[in-house]
């Protein structure tokens, strides 16, 4: 079994390095029309297209969502009463405003049909394996704004799958970075112009209040757990500097290590919006965001085997780092996956106009290939190595449990002290 299961990984990465043209013209075709969440229309054709004339998927165009899709291939092989294994690959593609896809959103689109691809390719392959297959992939839009994995969680599109995989890109390769949750507000102001020389007293300040916010926020952060983040900007501020402002619009990112803290730092910071709405007699109106994130619930057996499988492809991997919050975290804590990050031949950061024109660049492909590769390798452990599903299952199943442990500890704690 072993020097079988060796055979099919050569053959994964020799079907996604006979593929590599087909690919790179799928996420530089992603790359070069960039577009926002819930708005990857050309994307997800794009998408949609690249599986349709690919042979034997399934191919389901705006699957629950506008801009999400699915394809899946199987159930294949196996024997008759074998439970199926199913796995599925993530495909990212939203872009960022302005600057296009400065997060490589491409790239993990790319990556995860070259994971899927090039795991068919070699299914194929080879004899009958032993538990009949099933991959899909899951076009899952809007992670960086509005979080369409956690829509597409909530209409059931990641019931039957045993595991997850995608991989993102950022500077250095690495099987998991401390993934924090995410709760995203945005803060309206309204009070009343007046002539802010003739006469100011009759002027309700919308400005005034969101500098007070601002404020507020800038001195609670004094008082948050290190690893906490708020991060915001003032959206509005005023039109003229002679209109007193009568509308304020400020927009925040709530973060904690554990989304069971969440409505802890939503209560802090709402008492600092609501104060600084009585100081100066506007209206206040806060909007959270339908979603929030959840941190990534690591699995660690998948974690080892995408490692052992990355350096046999060469990859080195790193344990630093951090990386802000992603909509996986949401998929970890109902499914078991890993989520790594991958190199793709730049040192440049995230979120910037250098990193957009890494991750359209020609030197970026043999490293999504390589993480492609890596992922799709893994996919063949859980499917061929006998106990590596019981045991990746086991390990998210004592996650889970641990984690209502946590839950419950937290309500007790909270049901004693006194919330702001
Ligand atoms: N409101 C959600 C923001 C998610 C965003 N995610 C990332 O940057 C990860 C890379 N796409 C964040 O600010 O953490």
């Amino acid at each position: 079994m072993a020097e079988k299961l060796q055979a099919l990984k050569q053959q994964v990465c020799s079907s996604i390095d006979e593929a590599k043209d087909k690919l790179h013209r799928l996420g530089d075709a992603i790359w070069r029309l960039p577009e926002l969440a819930y708005e990857e229309r050309q994307a997800h054709d794009t998408l949609v297209r690249f599986f349709t004339q690919e042979k034997g998927w399934t191919v389901e165009a705006h699957y629950k969502l506008e801009t999400a899709f699915r394809a899946t291939w199987g159930p294949v092989g196996g024997a008759d009463g074998e439970s199926v294994v199913h796995v599925g690959f993530l495909c990212e593609y939203d872009a960022l405003p302005a600057i296009g896809h400065a997060c490589g959103h491409n790239l993990i689109a790319e990556s995860g049909a070259a994971a899927a691809v090039g795991l068919k390719a070699a299914l194929e392959s080879g004899e009958a394996w032993p538990v009949p297959v099933k991959v899909t992939v899951l076009g899952t839009p809007a992670e960086e704004d509005g979080g369409g994995k956690v829509d597409l969680l909530r209409e059931g599109a990641f019931e039957d799958l045993d595991v997850v995989f995608m991989a993102h890109p950022t500077q250095k390769n690495a099987t998991y970075l401390p993934a924090v949750a995410v709760h995203s507000v945005l803060v309206k102001y309204r009070g009343r112009t007046a002539h802010a020389s003739a006469y100011p007293w009759e002027g309700v300040n919308a400005l005034d209040a969101a500098v007070m916010a601002y404020s507020n926020i800038s001195v609670l952060r004094q008082q948050l757990r290190p690893e906490w983040r708020i991060h915001g900007i003032i959206k509005h501020g005023g039109v003229k500097p002679n209109i007193i402002p009568d509308y304020s619009e400020l927009e925040y990112y709530l973060r904690t290590s554990s989304h069971l803290d969440l409505p802890n730092i939503r209560a802090k910071a709402e008492a600092c919006f609501r104060a600084a709405a009585m100081a100066t007699g506007c209206e206040v109106e806060l909007l959270f965001q339908k979603n929030e994130f959840y941190e990534v619930l690591r699995n660690r057996t998948l974690e080892d085997l995408y490692e052992e499988n990355g350096k046999a492809l060469g990859m080195k991997f790193t344990t630093e780092g951090f990386s802000g919050s992603t909509d996986f975290g949401n998929v970890s804590h109902a499914v078991p996956g890993i989520h790594p990050y991958f190199y793709i031949g730049s040192e440049a950061l995230n979120h910037t106009a250098e990193y957009t024109a890494a991750s359209g660049a020609d030197e970026a492909q043999l490293y999504t290939r390589r993480t492609a590769k890596a992922l799709a390798m893994t996919a063949l452990d859980v499917i061929f190595s006998p106990g590596v599903l019981d045991k990746v299952k086991q390990e998210f199943r004592e996650a889970k449990r641990r984690e209502e442990r946590n839950c419950k500890s937290r309500n007790i704690e909270n049901g004693d002290q006194h919330q702001p």
